[in-house]
């Protein structure tokens, strides 16, 4: 182990959050992965403050998702977005969940690799579209055929996401536990960056 306080007994969360350091923890992955859920949780675990770039957006603009959507355009959106995610990583430690579309942007993802330690929860389409399909809140599945939008967006953002520090397989298990996950796999990529 890299950092020598550290010791046998030490527990999960202690260990995770020796791995993060100074960095923030970034959430990326579709709608509906759990970056939100589980971000908060994983937050709560390292005693470090958490934040969800979708609220801040809505925050400083005044404005639902949906209604930046309705109002200027995803376009907007997205430049919205980054100058929000820009800010949010200029200080750590936290754990900072982004909307699904963050990573995706290059110079957000030039910016995240700089500053963070990412982690993509990656989930099936099953998975994903049994959790949206319960809210009418994300304007990007307004479509004729939402589970073949979400299917369509897996096949272009996958490649994507898969550039990120760290892949948590998202399942139908409590959140809970995924997020123990998320602190086992933070401790793994520390330990195996330290053998390399
Ligand atoms: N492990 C889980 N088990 C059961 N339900 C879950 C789990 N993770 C998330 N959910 C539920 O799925 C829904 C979507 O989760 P969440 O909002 O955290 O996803 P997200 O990745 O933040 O999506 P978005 O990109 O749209 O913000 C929520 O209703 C949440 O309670
Ligand atoms: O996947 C996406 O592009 C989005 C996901 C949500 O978190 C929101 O950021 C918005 O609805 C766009
Ligand atoms: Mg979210």
């Amino acid at each position: 182990m890299s950092d020598p306080v550290l010791k046998v007994g030490d527990s999960l969360k202690d260990r995770a959050r020796a791995a993060l350091g100074s960095r923030n923890l970034i959430l990326v992955g579709l709608m509906g992965a759990g970056k939100s859920s589980v971000g908060r949780i994983v937050a709560h675990q390292l005693g470090v403050p958490f934040i969800d770039s979708d609220v801040e957006i809505e925050r400083v603009s005044r404005m639902t998702i949906s209604e930046l959507f309705a109002a200027y355009g995803e376009e907007e959106f997205r430049a919205l977005e980054t100058r929000v995610m820009k800010r949010l990583l200029k200080s750590g430690p936290r754990v900072i969940s982004t909307g699904g579309g963050a990573f995706v942007n290059e110079q957000t993802r030039k910016h995240i690799k700089k500053s963070g330690l990412s982690v993509w929860l990656k989930a099936d389409l099953d998975v994903l579209w049994e959790r949206v399909n319960k809210r009418d809140t994300r304007p990007l599945l307004k479509t004729e055929n939402p589970k073949q939008t979400l299917k369509n967006l897996m096949n272009a953002r996958y490649p994507i996401y898969a550039e990120a520090d760290i892949t948590v397989l998202s399942r139908d298990v409590r959140k809970e536990i995924m997020a123990d996950e998320v602190l086992k796999a933070m401790i793994e990529a520390q330990t195996e960056s330290a053998v390399s």
